[in-house]
């Protein structure tokens, strides 16, 4: 017999997410489950997949129950599991707002990169889809010491490590066409500087502090937005740039765009990072569980 799993689909500057609300954490998402739904042909379609779980009944999250009610299960579109996802946690958020779980202002949100805190601006027109921007304090940047490069085609450019949770290799170049089509995940050298793999950023300038980027995300392929990836790409302009506001005192904003959509990102004295840009659920449905197992046997 069939039965149904409700899911939402939503997205955060066009990088998008099946969400998957399962509070008692009794819906079983193996690898093949999770690429199938996000399968843009054959399944739903996504970046991602947002499990959305009470972090009390689920084992990698119960120790941050305390100080999180929700924890985001992250998936990347090929399966894998993955510490955080920035655009994710916005989407997340908004969800829990229009299940009417948390309304606007302030909550805590279980991840595997720790917990994050997220407020949830009033919106402007209210309603199920609720618009108005979501901002992320992002914890803050790890930028490991040594000369990473990465390549695409015959080309390679010096790129900055910089770990928001998760891994990021930023490459300033003179065009964004230059990382050509980002069908594939772009080398990187050395080996030992991202052992689980990375995400790697293209960055172009605009204008003092505002940027432009592309990315090919572990386990996704090329995107429309990372948000963990932008505030890579801030924390390693703003180093570039001479900008450390940890040296200035000053916090440093950077404006950065994606191809879907714009990301503002602040970084504190205190090197506390927060991320501010819209999350938007945009439709919701039932899987049929008969299709999933059918496909994920
Ligand atoms: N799109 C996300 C990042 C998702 C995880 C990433 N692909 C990884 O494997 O680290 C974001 O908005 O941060």
């Amino acid at each position: 017999m069939s039965t149904r799993i409700a899911f939402l689909k939503g997205h955060g500057t066009e990088n998008d997410f099946v969400i998957v609300p399962d509070p008692e954490n009794t819906v079983e998402l193996p690898p093949a489950a999770v690429a199938a739904l996000c399968d843009r042909r054959a399944g739903i379609g996504g970046d991602g997949l947002l499990h959305v779980v009470r972090s009390a009944a689920h084992p990698e999250a119960r120790a941050m129950a305390a100080e999180a009610e929700w924890f985001m299960d992250y998936r990347n579109a090929d399966g894998s599991v993955a510490e955080m996802c920035g655009n994710g946690v916005r989407v997340f958020a908004r969800y829990l707002q229009r299940a009417g779980y948390v309304a606007e202002g302030d909550l805590a949100v279980a991840t595997r990169g720790g917990v994050k805190t997220v407020h949830i601006a009033k919106s402007g027109t209210g309603g199920d889809s609720a618009e108005g921007d979501v901002t992320v304090g992002m914890g803050r940047a790890v930028l490991p010491e040594g000369d990473v490069e990465v390549s695409v085609g015959e080309r390679t450019w010096p790129a900055r490590n910089v770990n928001m949770g998760n891994p990021h290799a930023v490459a300033f170049v003179d065009d964004l066409a230059d990382a050509g089509h980002l069908y594939d995940a772009p080398p990187f050298r050395p080996a030992s500087a991202y052992p689980d793999g990375v995400n790697v950023e293209f960055v172009v300038d605009r204008a003092p502090r505002h940027v432009a980027m592309r990315v090919h995300e572990r386990g996704s392929g090329e995107t429309r937005s990372c948000g963990t990836g932008a505030c890579a790409v801030a924390v390693a302009t703003a180093r570039r740039d001479g900008a450390d506001p940890a040296v200035t005192g000053v916090p440093a904003t950077y404006t950065v765009d994606v191809p879907g959509g714009t990301l503002v990102i602040t970084e504190h004295p205190d090197g506390r990072i927060e991320m501010t840009g819209p999350a938007v659920i945009v439709a919701e449905g039932e899987i049929d569980t008969a299709w999933l197992a059918a496909v994920t046997r």
